[in-house]
């Protein structure tokens, strides 16, 4: 049996994680990692009765999970990964909002601890194909922009996914401004930058995560979109995560590479 801590098991993606681990033979929840809590009776976010809660992580003794997933916030999630590797846990992460620079300090000590896990941004098959497509569209189409739309809740922007586009696509073209002599005449109108890729941010309720990426050539455009309208599409990604992570022996960033 597979044991599982959950953090941010009470958020929206934490109780969808919950519902999964759950459901999934082989699998069991044991703890669970929450910032504030209205009860603390497990069974009120449907976590096996048994299941430890814990509001402080430096509470959290080793052995008690052998998989940490973490769905909190970005200002947690480096405290979490690595509390998580020291401590013997595979970290499987949905949490946006890592700097490469932190990535950079979490693979390294993964590789020091000998041990595996997945960083993803995005869960979801359309993301992960969107993100693949753009990549390869980039290499005839070297001019881009993203445009990412989330829930008014989100916490980050751009989005983790609108990012690791941005990264994928620069990859394969040479880094350069579209469009370099336009004056701002509202600052921000322009949207964010990733070596010359302008990244635009929407926030509005009824959205849950969505993504275009417009690729404009001479005289004609590409645009690739994808759409996750229910939280439930980004849990087969973290089934395959939970399935393989106990196979990897460094941390791994990107559900493409271990599909
Ligand atoms: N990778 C993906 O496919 C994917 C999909 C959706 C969301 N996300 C990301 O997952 C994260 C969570 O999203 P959400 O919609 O569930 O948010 P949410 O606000 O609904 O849930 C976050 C939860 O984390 C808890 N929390 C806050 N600080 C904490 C801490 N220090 N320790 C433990 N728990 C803490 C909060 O109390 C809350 O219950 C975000 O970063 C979001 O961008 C990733
Ligand atoms: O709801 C969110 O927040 C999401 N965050 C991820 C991101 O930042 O890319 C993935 C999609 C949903």
């Amino acid at each position: 049996m597979t044991k599982v801590l959950i953090a941010g098991f009470a958020g929206s993606m934490g109780q969808q994680a919950v519902n999964l681990v759950n459901s999934l033979p082989g699998f069991e929840i044991t703890a669970g990692l929450a910032h504030t809590l209205k009860s603390q009776n497990p069974e009120d976010y449907q976590l096996p009765a048994a299941a430890k809660i814990f509001t402080n992580r430096a509470d959290i003794p080793a052995g008690i999970a052998d998989v940490w997933v973490d769905f909190t916030v970005p200002s947690a999630v480096y405290g979490n990964v690595k509390f998580a590797l020291e401590h013997g846990f595979r970290p499987v992460v949905g949490t946006t909002g890592l700097t490469d620079e932190q990535e950079g300090e979490l693979l390294a000590l993964s590789k020091k601890k000998h041990l595996g896990g997945l960083i993803a941004p995005n869960f979801g098959m359309s993301a992960v194909l969107l993100m693949k497509f753009a990549k390869e569209a980039a290499k005839y189409f070297p001019d881009v922009e993203i445009i990412e739309m989330h829930h008014e809740d989100k916490k980050d922007a751009p989005s983790g996914t609108a990012l690791s586009t941005a990264k994928m696509i620069a990859e394969v073209r040479e880094p350069h401004q579209t469009a370099p002599d336009t004056t701002e005449s509202l600052a921000g109108a322009r949207g964010g930058d990733y070596q010359g890729i302008k990244i635009h941010a929407v926030r509005l309720p009824g959205y849950i995560a969505h993504e275009q990426v417009l690729f404009g050539g001479k005289g004609e455009a590409l645009t690739i979109r994808q759409d996750s309208f229910d939280r439930g599409s980004f849990m087969s990604g973290v089934k395959v995560a939970l399935e393989r992570v106990g196979e990897l022996d460094q941390l791994v960033v990107g559900l493409e590479n271990i599909l």
